[in-house]
Formats: C-alpha cells, structure tokens, sequence
C-alpha cells in the first residue's frame, strides 16, 4: 500500500482523534515517564494489507508536538519518509489489527494494571465475577465470569507479537502484559476508550478486592 492511498484528510482525522484522547489520557496520569502508546487505523483494511496512525517513540504524552504520530502499514514500517521512530511496541499493535481487525488500540501503564497483572501472573489471567462494568464490553449476561488474558513482557517484542493471536478471546477487547501495561481496542476510538476505562475500573475492583478477602 502506498502513502497515496491513504488520503490527507484520513490522515489528519486520525491525527486529531489520538490527540484528543491522548490529551484526556494525559490528564489522568495514564502516560507516566513517556509510557503508553496509541494507534488508529486509517484507509481500507483487509487482514494482509493495512494502515494506522500510531504514536511516535518515547515522546512526553502530555504535551503536543508536530512530530508525535505518524503512520504505519501491516508491518509498522513508516509509509512516508520521516526521522520519526514508530513505538517501539507497534508489532503488538500490527498483530492486534489483523487478529481483530478493530479500529484503534490504547496502551497505558497504571499502577493498578501492573498490580492485577502480577497478583494474577501465575494463573495467566485476571478473573472477573459478575461486575456490572463489564457491559462496557457488551456481555449481557446476568453475573458473567470473565477472564482479562495475561501475556509475559519479553523484552523482545516480537516474542509478544508472536503471542498476540492466540492469546485473544473473542468478547474481551484487552490483553494484559505482565508487569507492564494493558492493551485494549475496540471498532473505533470512542469504543476503545470505553473499553480502556472499563478495564481500569475492574483492575482497581479486582486488586481491592483481593485485599479485602485477604
Ligand atoms: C518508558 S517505559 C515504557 C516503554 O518501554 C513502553 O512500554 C511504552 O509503553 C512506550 O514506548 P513507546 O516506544 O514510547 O511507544
Ligand atoms: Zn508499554
């Protein structure tokens, strides 16, 4: 796919909309000591041949500059001439894209998803009984149980990547890696947003509540 087929204004709609969640994003705190990072996708998608706008590396999320995104293809390789280096964790954000085909994807490190991560690290998983928020992710069944996934944090992120696919279950928008941070994703950058917020809520739940049984 070439730059052209990517037309300006997508690009500078997707540009505009990782700015406006990163800026609430960066009110939270959810980008700590530059971590974190945020992509939508832009153009046409068919599983092997895509586009998203994603952020640049190791940039201080709460502030804006001319050079904090840019766009990506199927591989995360940049589709137009730029010194600006892609997030060095944009593999987890290609395999996400053709495991699910969703729209956007946010990644943030909070003290309470590096927490469950860890409590649950063993078990693989973070298990949630019958919590309301999780309509957040459309389950509407009356006192569902899920289970958020856990993936190990190799330092190699292609090691990760290789993990994503198998590691996705179907009705729950997110991974966790351990120790690190959750992904969450959604059609769009409105759903994903909800999705991220609703997967913090249940991490601050699940962690108290460990505490409380303990
Ligand atoms: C600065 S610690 C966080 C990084 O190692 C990484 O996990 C992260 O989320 C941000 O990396 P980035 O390359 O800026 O997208
Ligand atoms: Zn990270």
């Amino acid at each position: 796919m070439s730059f052209d087929a990517i037309r300006l204004e997508e690009k500078q709609q997707a540009f505009a909309e990782l700015r406006e969640v990163k800026t609430i994003f960066a009110e939270r705190g959810w980008f700590p000591g530059t971590s974190g990072n945020l992509s939508i996708r832009t153009g046409e998608f068919s599983p092997d041949q895509f586009a998203f706008a994603i952020t640049s590396s190791g940039k201080d999320k709460s502030v804006h500059t001319p050079s904090d995104y840019l766009l990506v293809d199927q591989n995360g390789k940049p589709m137009e001439a730029t010194g600006l280096k892609p997030s060095a964790e944009t593999l987890i954000h290609c395999e996400i894209y053709r495991a699910t085909g969703c729209g956007a994807i946010f990644h943030v490190h909070t003290v309470f998803n590096n927490l469950v991560s860890e409590l649950y690290g063993e078990h693989g998983s973070v298990p949630v009984d019958g919590v309301e928020l999780i309509k957040a992710f459309n389950i509407w069944e009356e006192e569902a149980q899920i289970e958020i996934p856990i993936l190990p944090n190799y330092a190699d992120i292609p090691s990760i990547a290789k993990l994503v696919k198998g590691a996705i279950v179907p009705r729950i928008p997110g991974i966790l890696l351990r120790k690190h941070g959750i992904y969450a994703w959604g059609a769009n950058a409105f759903e994903a947003k909800r999705h991220l917020e609703a997967f913090e809520f249940l991490f601050e739940y699940a962690y108290r509540l460990a505490l409380l049984k303990k």
